[in-house]
């Protein structure tokens, strides 16, 4: 076996994939709450009634769930009602009144710790209350976005008699099944407990169907806030072992000499989706990495690397090119081609780039001209380091055999969430279509020529774990890129 510098490099490769999956996308558990802050008020009017939700009788439930509507879900842009997908009551803000917030019950500390590392502010906004009564379920989906400050939500389920109902989080090769409703009413103590769930809302989950009884739950959105919550005090900040681990690892990698001997990127794909919209930079997104994304930013911080989130295409004009830009690329259609050059901002150059054509049933199809683009290029600038357009990084694979970035790239971790990017794509300049570009976001982080980047000799020893060098391999030279959720534009 080879056990040179490229397969060295490999292996750190694989350590940092490691240590970036060990961070949990959810915590959960169960607290004791004041008796005064179980009871619930719902209902309009007269028949306005109240509930101890830590002692409710099964007419109090009957009741709490005669008085819900139906619960919608959202598909795409629209609201859809579809008792296959999601069959529970629902009672919007406004239909009920409840002492109970998360953050009186010691809920948001736990949160921020253990979901945040306690590195960032966050608000708790309530949005709902359910009740799952027989045969209720909300099948496998992801929380639809509200803005992109949005990074999570929480689940309140309360000890009312229920079985079944298992909340589910579901990740790329593991699930996780949360249970509350056995531990919430066997236990002893003369005050009543909740469960609760807090989760990357990008994190696919589902609610099992209710065998018995009710389950009555509250949700909440969780938003990243610029300033502290009034009356909160800064939670303790935990130093993250996977901080330390991706630091030291990265910065074994970012000084290996056989790791892009002549500069270029190091490519990592980020393990979570993010709300963009046509033409957002990408690097608004500084401030709303979650979780993983966060401390390998972080940890990028730590070494002063010189990072960036950028949107990856592989589809941007055809399966054969593939583009880095510094933002969601709109993609307009445009008559006259004008090479405006280096300098050019990733919208000109794409559009530039390729010609678009509509055909008569809509349907779009492209024509490359990376040859005219080379050509000016190759005047401008000889050599193809220098051939970089102001926010783009590309590549195509077709012509001439050119195989070459312009920069190099070398992929540390393929995404590991799919990206859906929605752009909108107008043809002939009076019909508009909406088309989708195919991106992820991953986070780029550029380094000289080996020889430039100074001594940044690896600190910490070679006692890994058992567990870190019985690690997966992650990285993925050409990731596919897939499908799943759309930010509304
Ligand atoms: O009630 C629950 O346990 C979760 C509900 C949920 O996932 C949602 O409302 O999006
Ligand atoms: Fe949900």
């Amino acid at each position: 076996m080879s056990t040179g510098p490229y397969s060295k490099d490999c292996k750190l490769m694989q350590k940092i994939g490691w240590a970036v999956r060990q961070q949990p996308v959810y915590c959960s558990g169960v607290i004791p709450v004041p008796d005064d802050l179980m009871l619930l008020y719902f209902g309009k009017g007269e028949s306005t009634r109240r509930v101890d939700l830590g002692d409710a009788s099964l007419a109090d439930l009957e009741a709490l769930s005669n008085a819900c509507e139906p619960a919608a879900f959202g598909l795409g842009d629209q609201t859809v009602m579809d008792e296959t997908y999601r069959k529970a009551g629902k009672l919007d803000c406004d239909a009920f009144a409840t002492l109970f917030h998360p953050g009186d019950v010691g809920i948001r500390e736990i949160v921020h710790n253990e979901l945040l590392g306690g590195e960032k502010d966050f608000t708790m906004e309530l949005y709902k209350l359910n009740v799952y009564g027989k045969d209720a379920f909300f099948k496998p989906h992801q929380d639809t976005p509200r803005s992109e400050k949005m990074f999570g939500s929480l689940v309140i389920v309360f000890p009312t008699a229920h079985e079944g109902g298992e909340f589910v989080l579901h990740e790329k090769i593991s699930s996780r099944i949360i249970d509350f409703s056995e531990i919430l009413l066997s236990s002893k103590a003369p005050v009543s407990f909740v469960g609760y769930i807090a989760f990357f809302s990008d994190t696919s989950h589902e609610v099992r169907p209710v065998k018995s009884g009710h389950r009555v739950t509250l949700t909440y959105n969780l938003y990243f806030t610029d300033a502290p919550e009034q009356n909160t005090k800064p939670s303790h900040t935990f130093p993250s072992s996977i901080q330390g681990f991706l630091t030291k690892y990265l910065r074994k990698l970012t000084s290996a000499l056989g790791v892009l001997p002549n500069g270029g990127y190091l490519v990592f794909g980020l393990r979570h989706k993010y709300a963009l919209k046509a033409s957002q930079k990408a690097d608004t997104l500084r401030e709303y990495l979650k979780g993983s994304d966060d401390i390998l930013a972080r940890a990028c911080d730590e070494l002063k690397l010189d990072w960036a989130p950028h949107v990856y295409y592989q589809k941007l004009v055809d399966n054969m090119s593939f583009v880095f830009s510094d933002r969601v690329i709109k993609y307009d259609y445009v008559e006259d081609h004008e090479l405006s050059g280096p300098g050019a901002d990733a919208e000109t150059f794409v559009s530039e780039w390729s010609t678009v054509s509509a055909a008569e049933d809509g349907s779009l199809s492209s024509t490359l001209h990376p040859r005219r683009w080379e050509e000016y290029q190759r005047k401008l600038y000889p050599s193809p380091s220098d051939r970089e357009t102001k926010g783009v990084l590309w590549r195509s694979y077709q012509q001439h055999g050119d195989r070459k970035w312009h920069g190099d790239t070398v992929w540390v971790t393929g995404p590991m969430s799919d990206h859906k990017i929605q752009t909108h794509h107008t043809a002939y300049g009076n019909e508009s279509t909406v088309e989708y570009l195919y991106g992820c976001v991953c986070l780029l982080v550029k380094l000289k020529p080996s020889a430039e980047r100074g001594d940044a000799v690896a600190v910490g020893g070679e006692g890994e774990t058992v567990a870190e060098t019985s690690a997966q391999a992650t990285t993925i030279t050409h990731p596919e890129v897939m499908v799943v959720d759309a930010p509304s534009a």
